[in-house]
């Protein structure tokens, strides 16, 4: 039985009810519903006012647990509407798309949102149905979408058995779903609006237009602007008509609608042989710096930049663009020489402002083939350890709301549930592909699974929106997506051990996607804002593949390859995976006891100021057994002889530091031998230290062990080995943190 109190439990739970009822549900697979699971308009009618009535207190501008489904997948519609052939409520069979028809409505209750906007319908046979539109983002309102009396077309719908024994049109693709304009051909009489105001000029819905806009309703003020561009006797290329589109550039590019922001703009520049006035001049500049402001906020800046030179070409003098041209060379500069101040990058990052204005630094990595592998991620030029390889401005980063909203995501498909902002993240890549073709393009260009072989990497534009496919979205965040801290890694509570699970952020990096896997890997990121910096782990040369770790190696070999199964499809075949698969059964299975054992030794005894002098001799002998203990299972010898061996890493640290009293070389040997199980191989010969990083694993044991083994070469009057340690230890938490900040407060200062 569930435990109330175990909110995953509880989900678990309510996952198993869904599979449970999809499975029951595919029995009526092409069947009409009988008329006992039909309900009446009046009962739909009544459902949805006592929904309505609950709802309004919950929904306050979208603060409300998201919790999400995925279902079995099916395809959105390609096709547009009007090559649609419509379908009656009474001709929709369960469990069914029907592919090439169109089913149109109109609703008659009020709307509500629970984890979709709903509403009741009824068709022109006056038959009904209750609808529901999937994957929006919270801040969109159900009045917003399903209003009393809208008319709406659901192309290909998809009828489906519900959880609690009712009948749905279920809309998970929200391209597939499209307001009808009141005057539009394709109502049929029985559903048009009583009364349609005809005649309108285009100047008066220029005006509601304005005033949806000053009132920051955006999507009403495009709307407006759409409608006065279609009303008859307007102009073409007229002032009028260069108005509208300015305006609603202004509007998209309000709801991030970048593509469709900067074509309008360009649309609306009055040429100056049409018109040279200063007045023409004006509402130019104002263009050219929307169209500006859109292609900087898709990344593309050597296009914002030509819209804001423009602009100064118009009036040198004019104050913003000059502004936006200045930020913009910025962005162009990091972008062409990832010349960042990551101190000050790392400052400006707060949990109100986890965006930053930076632009990505790529020029040292290239997608490739990697082989099996799919695609990879190569170097582009020889990098030492600790350089930049590169620095990622995220596609989309989530965060979780102060409230403590939680959100869940149950996946029908994978068994997945996920807490924390997958659910509004994939609401969010959703609403960003929609409207944005091109990031479309390069959004769904990443790995998907395999699932989605034909659709893959299509953007298609159909009625206006590209047509999203919601589950290739779903499995792209699935497989790409990765957990970051609130607000920088070097905030080791938001984004170490110690975050919450439920609350974490979420976020897509493209080029890091392209990143394949090893458990030595090669590079490390860390987050600064929602910027990704990625650094070198050892000697990089032009051409090496680029490899990041998925899934920690502090996990037994078995444990990692089965997450990396089940969560990213493949096995790892690095040279450790491959090691760790010849150890005989017998020493896998000691090794097991003896990670058991070690944390309960380590958790009964712990190492702080007070105690570490005061180890009783016995405890020491027991921590010194331990280790060598697990040293053997690392068997045969040979086959580790230059990588990590990771479970002898906390216990050796335990003895290192609880012999801290001891003689200085002893000490050294032990703290070198550390990093020679994190894969750290030094040599100290008289007064150099070489340090081969060949395989080694980057975790803040290896920066205990670094400082410490400085230190004892200090106290030795060895001070360029000791300085070598020290600045190993500076580097590798740069790499895990992405700035040197809170160095010395967490490993202490170096001799
Ligand atoms: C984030 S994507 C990496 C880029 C991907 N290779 C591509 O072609 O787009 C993750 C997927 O890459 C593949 N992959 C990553 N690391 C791998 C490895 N070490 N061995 C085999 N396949 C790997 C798996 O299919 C995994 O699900």
């Amino acid at each position: 039985m569930a435990d109330d109190s175990d909110p995953l439990k509880q989900y678990r739970a309510l996952l198993e009810k869904q599979k449970g009822q999809l499975k029951n549900a595919k029995a009526y697979k092409g069947q009409k519903p009988s008329a006992l699971m039909r309900r009446s308009r009046w009962e739909l009618k009544q459902e949805f006012s006592l929904a309505a009535s609950e709802m309004r207190g919950l929904w306050q501008g979208g603060r409300m647990v998201l919790s999400s489904f995925i279902g079995e997948a099916y395809p959105p519609c390609t096709r547009p509407l009007s090559s649609l052939v419509p379908i009656p409520i009474r001709d929709l069979a369960l469990e069914t798309q029907h592919r090439g028809r169109v089913l149109i409505v109109k609703t008659f209750a009020e709307p509500n949102r629970m984890t979709s906007i709903q509403n009741a319908v009824e068709d022109e046979l006056g038959d009904v149905a209750r609808l529901a539109i999937y994957n929006l983002l919270p801040t969109v309102a159900p009045d917003d979408i399903l209003p009393l009396g809208a008319v709406v077309a659901v192309k290909e719908p998809y009828y489906k058995c519900t959880a609690d024994g009712g009948l749905i049109v279920r809309v998970d693709h929200p391209s597939d779903f499209v307001a009808l304009k009141p005057g539009s051909n394709i109502i049929p009489p029985r559903l048009a609006p009583d009364t349609i105001e005809l005649g309108l000029s285009a100047l008066s819905i220029k005006e509601d237009g304005n005033t949806a806009f000053k009132r920051n309703e955006w999507q009403l003020a495009i709307e407006h602007y759409s409608d006065a561009l279609e009303a008859d006797g307007l102009e073409g290329n007229g002032d009028l008509w260069r108005t509208l589109h300015r305006n609603r550039a202004g509007a998209h590019l309000r709801l991030g609608h970048y593509e469709l922001a900067i074509a309008d703009a360009l649309a609306a520049i009055i040429p100056a042989e049409d018109d040279a006035s200063e007045a023409a001049k004006d509402v130019n500049i104002k263009a050219l710096y929307r169209a500006g402001r859109a292609a900087y906020e898709m990344g593309d800046f050597l296009q914002a930049k030509q819209h804001f030179k423009q602009a100064l070409e118009v009036d040198t003098n004019h104050r913003e663009a000059r502004a936006e041209l200045i930020r913009t060379e910025k962005r162009l500069a990091e972008q062409e020489n990832g010349g960042y101040n990551f101190p000050a990058m790392a400052k400006s990052a707060t949990k109100q402002h986890p965006r930053l204005d930076h632009a990505s630094f790529l020029k040292n990595t290239e997608i490739a083939s990697a082989g099996q592998r799919g695609r990879g991620l190569f170097a582009t030029k020889d990098l030492k350890p600790g350089d930049v390889v590169f620095v990622e401005k995220a596609f989309q980063a989530t965060h979780p709301k102060d409230s403590g909203d939680m959100s869940v995501l149950i996946n029908v498909n994978t068994d997945r549930i996920s807490m924390g902002t997958p659910s509004l993240r994939l609401y969010s890549i959703v609403d960003k592909l929609l409207w944005n073709p091109t990031l479309a393009k390069k959004y769904l260009d990443l790995f998907d699974g395999g699932k989605f072989g034909s659709s893959k990497g299509d953007a298609e534009v159909v009625d206006g929106k590209v047509a999203v496919d919601t589950f290739q979205v779903q499995s792209i965040a699935d497989f790409n997506g990765f957990s970051c801290p609130r607000v920088k890694s070097s905030d080791k509570e938001e984004g170490g051990e110690k975050h919450n699970d439920y609350k974490t952020s979420t976020g897509i990096w493209l080029q890091a996607s392209y990143a394949n896997h090893s458990c030595l890997q090669n590079a490390a990121g860390a987050f600064i804002g929602d910027m990704m910096v990625v650094r070198a782990l050892r000697d990089l040369r032009a051409g090496d593949e680029i490899l990041m770790r998925y899934v920690g190696p502090i996990e037994p070999c078995a444990g990692r390859q089965k997450r990396m199964r089940n969560l990213y499809d493949f096995e790892c075949d690095c040279a450790l995976c491959q090691a760790e698969a010849k150890v005989p059964g017998p020493a896998v299975e000691k090794r097991a006891r003896l990670r058991r054992e070690i944390d309960a030794f380590l958790s009964a005894n712990p190492l702080d100021d007070d105690t570490v002098w005061t180890v009783p001799a016995a405890k020491k002998a027991k921590g010194r057994r331990l280790l060598e203990g697990v040293r053997e299972t690392y068997h045969p010898e040979e086959l580790f002889r230059r990588l990590p061996r990771f479970d002898c890493v906390t216990i050796g640290l335990w003895v290192g530091v609880s012999a801290l009293a001891g003689r200085p070389n002893d000490e050294l040997g032990r703290f070198l031998s550390v990093l020679r199980d994190m894969g750290y191989f030094v040599a100290i010969q008289g007064g150099n230290a070489t340090i081969d990083r060949g395989s080694a694993i980057i975790a803040p044991s290896a920066i205990h062990a670094a400082m410490y083994a400085g230190r004892v070469l200090a106290a030795m009057g060895n001070q360029g080995p000791a300085s070598a340690l020290g600045a190993l230890a500076r580097d590798l938490y740069i790499a895990m943190f992405g700035v040197d900040e809170g160095f010395e407060a967490e490993f202490g200062s170096a001799a």
